[in-house]
């Protein structure tokens, strides 16, 4: 990217290479604190305390240390009582999350090289009635506690419980009326009311309970007081932006937009609201009425969208409202990079929100030192599968998969979604699936454009009964009415299991879910599952409750892994993270090969 700052850009690069660094002093102070222990239970001398290659404390006899060294080490011998294996582990895990942590934030490039800090969130002129604020915080917390809305964050903004006391326009809520959407959900509840204030926010709520909605409607109320204020004119917008890791979550988001700014225009005498929609595969010119008499809001995928800020197509210079959706996702899927190039766009503050299903604490991290009094807005635990999903998990064999596809099919009517890993197993389920007579599409990252919105269309519209996906449809994809997910291999991220069967059982209907497993598919994922399904209270076959369960060993894993959300194993064993810990070391490798320097 050339923004004008390269050095600055240089600098976030550096960053991403970034190897979770131990301090001299720290890794000093671990090791006096080993040499210490050590030195109290075996009473030996120290010269067997290095082990490591890359210590910095000189291996060898203690006349090598310094006397600074050793009265140190010798203050720390008498002083620190011994730690038992738990509190080590804990500790462990505290320094994994936080060495994690560090350098990775929302902010833009210039922002944190000029060490700007915002302290007070975005105004909006949206306040909730007086009747509501009134209440007390005890009455806020009964309804947070009623509805199991868990909330982090200063200065709480109160839950609001009927669309009608959301100081909403008339026409959106005959909108709502008319889509059977008669009361907020509970991440709706409270995630509305912080959204409109103007609030930074952190969304975590099942799938298919009601996130986009939370997002989409306080955009098109912030688009709407702008407008309001000073139309916008040609070349002006977008006012906020929504950013999503597919093109189809994007559409379908950008259609909601559309739908409810519609709504206004037909309804009621209120400005028309523009959207545009940035994806790779199709034609700005469509767009082009967008251009010509400003955008407020802008639904986009991340690569497409830094390839028009590039192109100067249009600017963020008064955007100020940033939605990431599937955030957690996103990152995952390696736009973190695109991220934080698209922040440097910003010339102001905005109001963010991040929302998912499954919002592990590292990417929580990444966000919480960017956002400006955030709330954080949990329904159900981040990562928890939707209860309202019968999760049924069998042993495969996987030359028997493709005929027994075929028979579970018949679990329940129409319409089915079937996922496969990659593009050849779609490719060859959609195949079999035409030979068999069965009404089919599939979607991948090969299909051109035109063919992926055919599919998706037509599956929508109930003229083909099933669709056979990559992941591409996993994320945020509302088909009403799915009956069935198939699992044609388990993915290999439980994250990815949740948000693939979190295509079914939405707006608080009931679905099904059948996944294949067998001996291709990690330890470490089945054991995740496993935890899954007992914290989902379903039926745990007999080659998952068979395997060996680590909480024995750890006494219980609440919570799971703080890294990655995965139930079955903590951070200390992650198998996300030693992976990103390889690819960090192998580019830091390259890059120094290629600098022509060592290491
Ligand atoms: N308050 C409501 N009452 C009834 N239906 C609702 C309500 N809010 C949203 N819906 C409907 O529920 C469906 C799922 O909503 P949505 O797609 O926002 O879920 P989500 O939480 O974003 O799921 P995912 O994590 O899969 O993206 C949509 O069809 C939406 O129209």
């Amino acid at each position: 990217m050339n923004n004008g700052n390269n050095n600055n850009s240089n600098l976030d690069a550096e960053d991403d290479d970034y190897i979770p660094y131990i301090p001299i002093k720290q890794r000093r102070l671990e090791k006096l604190h080993k040499y210490a222990t050590q030195r109290r239970v075996t009473e030996q001398s120290d010269n067997n305390i290095d082990e490591d290659e890359d210590d910095i404390i000189v291996a060898g006899p203690k006349a090598s240390v310094s006397l600074l060294d050793q009265t140190v080490q010798q203050k720390l011998a008498n002083a620190i009582p011994e730690k038992t294996e738990e509190e080590k582990r804990i500790e462990e895990e505290k320094r994994i999350e936080e060495a994690q942590a560090r350098h990775k934030a929302l902010v833009s490039v210039q922002e944190s090289a000029m060490g700007l800090k915002y302290m007070d969130p975005i105004k909006t002129s949206w306040k909730p009635p007086h009747y509501i604020r009134n209440l007390t915080e005890v009455d806020h917390q009964a309804v947070r506690d009623k509805y199991h809305i868990l909330i982090e964050g200063e200065d709480p903004v109160p839950p609001i419980r009927h669309f009608q006391d959301m100081k909403l326009p008339e026409p959106i809520l005959k909108y709502l009326k008319e889509k059977n959407i008669e009361k907020p959900s509970p991440i709706q509840i409270q995630g509305l009311p912080v959204a409109l204030t103007g609030r930074d926010m952190i969304g975590i709520a099942f799938t298919g309970s009601g996130k986009t909605l939370t997002f989409s409607l306080p955009l098109v109320m912030f688009a709407l007081e702008a407008e309001v204020r000073l139309p916008l004119s040609q070349g002006e917008g977008p006012i906020g932006m929504i950013i999503c890791p597919s093109r189809e979550l994007a559409r379908q988001t950008f259609d909601g937009l559309n739908d409810m700014a519609h709504a206004l225009t037909k309804g009621g005498d209120y400005p028309e609201l523009r959207s545009l929609l940035c994806i790779g595969g199709i034609n700005m010119r469509d767009q082009q009425d967008a251009f010509q008499k400003g955008i407020h809001m802008v639904v986009a995928t991340p690569g497409r969208l830094m390839d028009l800020l590039n192109k100067k197509k249009f600017n963020l210079d008064n955007c100020k409202f940033l939605c990431m959706d599937e955030a957690d996702r996103m990152i995952d899927m390696g736009f973190e990079e695109d991220v934080r190039n698209i922040m440097s766009y910003f010339k102001s503050q905005r109001q963010t929100l991040l929302f998912s299903a499954t919002m592990p604490k590292k990417i929580q991290d990444f966000a919480l030192s960017a956002l400006v009094k955030p709330m954080v807005v949990n329904v159900g635990r981040a990562g928890a599968a939707n209860l309202d999903v019968i999760q049924e998990v069998e042993y495969v064999k996987q030359d028997a998969k493709m005929v027994y596809l075929l028979e579970c099919l018949q679990k329940t009517p129409p319409p089915v979604l079937v996922f496969a890993e990659n593009k050849n197993d779609v490719d060859d389920i959609h195949e079999y699936f035409l030979l068999k007579g069965v009404e089919t599409v599939a979607i991948h990252g090969g299909k051109t454009q035109e063919e992926r919105e055919y599919a998706i269309q037509s599956f929508k519209d109930y003229k083909k009964d099933v669709l056979v996906a990559t992941d591409v449809a996993s994320k945020g994809l509302d088909f009403p009415e799915i009956k069935h997910v198939i699992n044609f291999d388990m993915p290999k991220e439980i994250e990815d299991y949740v948000h693939r069967i979190g295509r079914t059982g939405r707006s608080g209907k009931t679905g099904v879910a059948t996944t294949f497993i067998n001996q291709h598919c990690s330890e470490q994922i089945r054991l995740d599952l496993k935890h899954l399904l007992r914290e989902a209270k379903q039926r745990i076959p007999p080659f998952l409750a068979a395997m060996e369960d680590p909480s024995e060993k750890y006494g219980s894993l609440t919570g799971g892994c703080s890294f990655c959300g995965g139930l079955g194993h903590r951070i200390n064993d992650c198998p996300k993270l030693e992976q990103q810990r390889k690819q960090q070391m192998n580019s830091m490798m390259s890059s120094s090969r290629d600098a022509g320097g060592g290491f």
